[in-house]
């Protein structure tokens, strides 16, 4: 049988295990706050923003809401990156991407206080966890790590494939799987758009990791028997329903399941784990500002 692996459960557990370290916290009289940026009237990121406020209003973690225009100068989105790193009680800053095409996306990634990088995406973090001592882990790949250990699955020796090379999923995924770690150890491969033979590759894995962002790209035909298989694609297909789109991942869920020892739904899977492994870096920053020693799940 195939283990479908619930990412709604399993982040459910997250946020049920950060009550202890919200209690010291409390204990200390701070709360975890965290401040979304906006800069976009796209109707996906517009529902992630408000996803991540229920999420931190569920485990008590305060959420500040800031939104700018899309056509505002850029300058605006650099003075509110500035206020809120000012701000001490602001622990974590989370920028939503994608940002407009005239704000400069290095600059917004260098110039949040890496201390509130709850993402994971300043080269100071991307730096620490490359060399194998993370701050904050980037929310996706961390996820995808609960994920293989709620689910039993042995890195150590594995060989993983990651598909897609993106600097929030693809390459510190890798990285984490690499590193000399509990979750680590594998044998990693990243492949590409440019990758020669991308089936041969998927079908030598223990662990497939799809991440390129691609509906439906990898199919059972692409897969060894018994594999696990983590979907991290998120696409939304246009379709003639009440929605008027649907979710499907970068895998072909029905074939995939045939082959794989255990995999990912979409919805349902990496995304919920995503969500709240931000909560976790929220609480571990919060942590960290106040002095506070926190228990983290
Ligand atoms: N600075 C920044 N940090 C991010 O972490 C970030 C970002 N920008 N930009 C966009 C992507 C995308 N992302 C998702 C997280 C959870 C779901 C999620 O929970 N999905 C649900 C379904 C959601 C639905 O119904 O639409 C699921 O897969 O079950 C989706 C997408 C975070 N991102």
């Amino acid at each position: 049988m195939t283990d479908i692996i619930d990412g709604n459960a399993v982040a459910a557990e997250v946020r049920t295990g950060l009550a202890d370290a919200m209690d010291s916290l409390a204990d200390a009289g701070a709360t975890p706050c965290l401040a979304t940026v906006l800069m976009s009237d796209d109707p996906a990121s517009e529902t992630y923003v408000s996803m991540k406020h229920n999420d931190c209003e569920e485990v008590g973690i305060e959420a500040r809401d800031y939104e700018l225009d899309p056509e505002a100068p850029a300058d605006e989105l650099y003075a509110t990156i500035d206020e809120l790193n000012a701000d001490p009680s602001v622990h974590g800053i989370l920028v939503q991407m994608p940002l407009p095409d005239h704000v400069d996306e290095r600059e917004v990634l260098r110039r949040v206080d890496p201390a509130k990088d709850v993402d994971g995406f300043h080269p100071e973090n991307v730096g620490r966890l490359v060399a194998g001592h993370p701050r904050y882990k980037p929310c996706t790949p961390h996820g995808i790590q609960k994920l293989l250990a709620s689910a039993d699955v042995d890195t150590e020796g594995a060989d993983a494939v990651v598909v897609g090379r993106s600097n929030i999923v693809g390459k510190p995924m890798a990285n984490l799987l690499l590193q000399k770690s509990e979750t680590g150890n594998a044998t990693v491969t990243v492949c590409h758009s440019r990758t020669a033979d991308l089936a041969a590759k998927t079908r030598a894995a223990d662990i497939v990791v799809a991440a390129a962002g691609v509906p439906e790209m990898i199919d059972g035909e692409m897969l060894s028997e018994g594999c696990v298989v983590i979907d991290v694609g998120i696409n939304r297909v246009e379709t003639d329903t009440e929605k008027g789109y649907e979710l499907v991942g970068d895998v072909e869920y029905e074939s995939a399941k045939e082959k794989a020892g255990a995999i990912t739904p979409v919805p349902g899977g990496v995304g919920p784990m995503t969500r709240a492994m931000l909560l976790w870096n929220t609480v571990k920053a919060a942590g960290d500002a106040e002095g506070v020693a926190v228990d983290l799940p």
